[in-house]
């Protein structure tokens, strides 16, 4: 047995199975503040304390949207504000039973001699960080590794460093009582095709576990939050049940059983497109020993931010949109979303090309 099994191994798949509950999901709300001032000025709204803050408290206090989800990823920032009237944010989200989450990655960086690959920073004093996270009431984290397809992408030495620094992360999680969420994104940009990310997906995901592994991670106490197997950006769509086909058989090659829970990043797609794809792949008839789930950070804000625009005058209505977006993504963890007739805000697409985050 490799794993690591120190003192908050019980929590640790506890909270990582409770994460998973069939039916939740998580907002990941966990924009840092240059990625959450691209959201702020799509709606010309300024990039200041109060605004990113009053954001949140719309999204944490929406009526009856809590319910769906089973987590929220918090920016450092965010992790210590409070509502309006001074309730801290963690606890609004704990009383809800929803685990407060962090985001500790400290974004990308080139990898130096590659074709534009990047690495993840936040290494240093990470352990510390986690801990004094503990202390403030989170009890996952999440960290982002992000890789390319491309002529001769992704790299070996990208897949690598992204594995072990996803693994390393992990296991430091782990000793301070964090459910490491591990996120490797291999982004939609390029004109492949659906088989081609399936591949790179199969590769990296395969290195992510022998990483995993090596480095003693206790499985049963983490989550994977990767993309959909979908074809790149610049080529043609196919159906929800096509990358279903092509995402669930990526997954039951690589992720072991004793992982709980799956929660996708959404990663560009519409909000409709990916609840849509979601809920093909919960009515997939194979065997899926995981939980199928969200972690969707533009796919469950982008319309309740348009709505929102701002405006205190438009928080309810904004509110009632974050709702609906929740109950259709808890639906699509069933397989049983029939649509909601979204059309509008709902189907417009969130890709950007080159998103660098
Ligand atoms: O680079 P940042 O600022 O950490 O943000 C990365 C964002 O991408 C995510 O990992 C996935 O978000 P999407 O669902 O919008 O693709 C979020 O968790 C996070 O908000």
């Amino acid at each position: 047995m490799s794993a690591f099994v120190g003192k908050y191994a019980d929590e640790l798949i506890k909270n990582a199975k409770y994460i998973a509950t069939p039916g939740k999901g998580i907002l990941a709300a966990d924009e840092s503040t240059g990625t959450i001032g691209k959201r702020l000025s799509s709606i010309n709204v300024e990039n200041i304390e109060s605004n990113r803050q009053a954001l949140r408290e719309l999204l944490f206090t929406a009526p009856n949207a809590l319910p769906y989800l089973s987590g929220v990823i918090l920016f450092e920032e965010t992790l210590y504000q409070k509502t309006a009237d001074g309730k801290p944010f963690v606890d609004v989200l704990l009383e809800a039973n929803v685990l407060p989450g962090i985001k500790v990655d400290k974004g990308v960086v080139d990898l130096a001699g590659t074709n534009g690959e990047t690495t993840t920073q936040g290494f240093d004093g990470l352990g510390a960080r986690c801990a004094a996270f503990y202390k403030a009431g989170a009890r996952f984290a999440k960290w982002r590794a992000v890789l390319k397809i491309g002529a001769t992408e992704p790299s070996e030495l990208s897949i690598q460093q992204n594995a072990q620094g996803l693994a390393r992360y992990a296991i430091i999680c782990q000793e301070n009582g964090l459910v490491p969420i591990v996120e490797p994104e291999i982004l939609t940009d390029g004109s492949h095709d659906i088989k081609k990310c399936a591949y790179a997906s199969e590769m990296v995901l395969a290195a992510v576990y022998k990483a995993l592994n090596e480095q003693h991670v206790l499985l049963e106490g983490t989550l994977l939050k990767p993309n959909m197997v979908t074809p790149g950006s610049d080529s043609p769509k196919v159906t929800p049940e096509e990358i279903a086909e092509y995402t669930v058989t990526t997954l039951r090659r690589t992720v072991p059983a004793a992982v709980p829970g799956i929660v996708f990043l959404s990663g560009g797609q519409s909000e409709e497109e990916a609840t849509v794809n979601l809920n093909a792949m919960n009515k997939l008839d194979e065997l899926k020993p995981w939980t199928l789930s969200f972690s969707f950070g533009r796919a469950l804000q982008a319309s309740t931010l348009k709505t929102w625009g701002g405006k205190k005058e438009n928080v309810a209505a904004a509110q009632a949109n974050f709702l609906a977006r929740c109950k259709a993504n808890s639906e699509a963890t069933l397989g049983t979303y029939g649509g909601d007739g979204a059309g509008g805000l709902a189907s417009e697409s969130l890709y950007v090309k080159g998103y660098k985050y």
